[in-house]
């Protein structure tokens, strides 16, 4: 059996289906990429209750995440990033360095992040054929991790990977782990804990504070940097974590007209992002010239990270 998953679109589930042991069942994206019956351990993809080792270490990362991400730690982050005073490397260089990386949030990867990168760029590579930025942006979704190596920061877990959400508004019950959110000391402040918070209907998501990680740290370095990726590319990068308004349908009080247009591009990209995961290796030293004439296309050969 072959089910076409219809795109875009806001499902409400947190976790997707997949067969059960021995129904041959397959999904198939836009060009033909099939999706893996399960994640590599065996279960649902993004299944958060699923009982495992991981699982527990998954829960106790949302539970530290949920509590420390708020609108002064959000703000502090941003002011102390944007000067971009970390190092200079260029998008390669980084890719390679994320090699040294582990995401303690993802239930569903096991290869090293640079697997990850090219496996969800080649992916949609295929299925896309002429969308070159669509190409680079899934080669650079993930590099904002750096910010875990030492000669970034060396920030915690929490404030790197992860499920993003808005602070400065309530939090959504849609988002993984919500009962965590008890002890966030924004929880309980009544300027941040309403619908619309510190914001207002419409005003666009690029006026929303989103919790800090790898996604807004890596727009902003792009951005900087003075990239010329289009701006469904920088939308994707900037919210591609944020699965409670792309997977749920929340937040989307707080969209404007263009962010709802960007966010059909961002829908397709994460078919691609989620269920690229696989033990199917990359040839790196193949596929590198190419992603290398893509990035000399878009940005310059050195950023100031
Ligand atoms: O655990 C994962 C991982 O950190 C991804 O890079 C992020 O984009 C996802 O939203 C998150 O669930
Ligand atoms: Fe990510
Ligand atoms: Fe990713």
């Amino acid at each position: 059996m072959t089910i076409i998953v219809d795109q875009p679109q806001f499902e409400n589930e947190d976790k997707v289906q997949i067969p059960k042991n021995g129904e041959k069942s397959e999904l198939v994206l836009d060009g033909g990429f099939c999706v893996p019956d399960a994640n590599t351990f065996g279960h649902n993809f993004r299944d958060y209750d699923v009982e495992s080792e991981r699982q527990k270490s998954v829960e106790d990362f949302y539970r530290v995440n949920h509590i420390n991400q708020t609108v002064d730690f959000v703000k502090r982050m941003r002011h102390e990033y944007e000067k971009l005073d970390k190092v200079e490397l260029s998008i390669w260089e980084c890719c390679e360095l994320l090699n040294e990386i582990v995401d303690e949030s993802d239930p569903d990867l096991d290869e090293p992040q640079i697997e990850h990168l090219l496996q969800t760029a080649e992916a949609i590579r295929t299925d896309y054929p002429n969308q070159d930025w669509l190409h680079l942006t899934a080669l650079i979704h993930d590099l904002g991790k750096v910010l875990l190596h030492p000669s970034f920061g060396e920030l915690p877990q929490w404030a790197v990977v992860g499920d993003t959400f808005p602070v400065g508004c309530a939090f959504d019950k849609s988002i993984v782990h919500n009962k965590y959110f008890v002890d966030n000391p924004d929880y309980n402040n009544p300027i941040y804990n309403s619908k619309h918070g510190i914001y207002s209907q419409g005003c666009g998501l690029e006026n929303v504070m989103m919790s800090w990680g790898h996604d807004d740290y890596m727009y902003l370095v792009a951005k900087e940097n003075r990239t010329t990726l289009p701006s469904a590319g920088l939308f994707v990068i900037t919210y591609h974590s944020f699965y409670a308004l792309h997977r749920s349908g929340a937040y989307k009080h707080l969209m404007n007209e263009e962010d709802a247009e960007n966010l059909k591009w961002l829908q397709i990209f994460n078919k691609y992002d989620l269920y690229s995961k696989s033990k199917v290796r990359v040839d790196v030293e193949k596929v590198k010239p190419y992603y290398q004439s893509l990035i000399n296309k878009y940005f310059p050969a050195k950023l100031k990270w």
